[in-house]
């Protein structure tokens, strides 16, 4: 029986076979990786993936389209809404798990920080996600695209866009742009305390027109911060590195 596109759950279904090729060469799947994906669907990526794979784990919150993928017996269907997924109890055969998916746009940005949680046991991440999201997340200061997203994962993960992927890519089509970022955790990470980093990145960027000064000063003389940063730059003027100096030295780990 043909599925209907469900709106509420970001459904939009992969149809070109040359754009899945791309993806999948991109990912590059092994036999021996470990890999879990989010928002199988009606199995486009899934299918080519559990090919090279041989056994792949997948999360889906809708009931008919996790009973249908049920049947196919290389796959483990985990029956859920990913935010409330714990990742750390997908076995992995050996190393790290890979996180793939084409995401239902509504919820990307929770599910980018609720991978956060889990980036020690992430070798690596391919996601398919709205273009403009993926602008933000690569940002570099100073462009007017550099945002709190930028921050929250570049202190963190190396990132690239590795594939533009038209609407009519898409079955219904997408009102936006498409990309494909590729997300690899940093081997040496610096020491944060992640809480009070990402408050203090919310507060930085919450009025980005205004001047430090006026929107992080209050935040830091809460915090008892005496040392010296420039607060006469606006939020998207500061680098990832001079953000995490600056919550280094709030609150020095122990
Ligand atoms: C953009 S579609 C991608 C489908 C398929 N991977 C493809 O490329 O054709 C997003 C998928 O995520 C599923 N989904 C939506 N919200 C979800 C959630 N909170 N947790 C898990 N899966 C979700 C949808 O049901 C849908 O299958």
């Amino acid at each position: 029986m043909k599925h209907i596109a469900r709106k509420r759950f970001g459904q939009h279904f992969l149809s070109d076979g040359g754009i899945i090729d791309a993806i999948v060469d991109a990912i590059a799947p092994q036999p021996s990786d470990s890999m879990v994906e989010i928002g199988p669907g009606l199995a486009a990526l899934t299918q080519p993936l559990v090919e090279r794979l041989g056994h792949l784990h997948v999360i889906e919150l809708d009931r008919d389209l996790a009973q249908r993928l049920r049947s196919h017996s290389q796959l483990t269907v985990i029956e859920s809404d990913v935010l409330r997924v714990d990742f750390s109890q997908i076995p992995v055969k050996a190393g790290k798990l890979r996180v793939v998916g084409n995401l239902p746009y509504n919820i990307s940005t929770p599910i980018l920080f609720h991978l956060l949680d889990y980036v020690h046991i992430v070798q690596d991440q391919h996601f398919m996600l709205q273009k403009e999201v993926i602008d933000r997340m690569v940002a570099l200061p100073d462009s007017a695209d550099f945002s709190r997203l930028s921050v929250m994962l570049q202190w963190r993960y190396a990132m690239d866009n590795v594939l533009f992927v038209p609407p009519e890519s898409f079955d219904p089509p997408p009102r936006v742009d498409s990309a494909v970022v590729r997300m690899v955790p940093l081997a040496q990470p610096p020491a944060i305390d992640v809480r009070l980093f990402s408050e203090m990145v919310q507060v930085a960027f919450s009025q980005r027109r205004k001047l430090l000064r006026h929107t992080l000063g209050h935040w830091l003389e809460t915090k008892g911060f005496s040392g010296t940063f420039d607060l006469q730059r606006r939020a998207q003027e500061v680098p990832v590195q001079a953000y995490v100096d600056l919550v280094q030295q709030i609150q020095p780990l122990a």
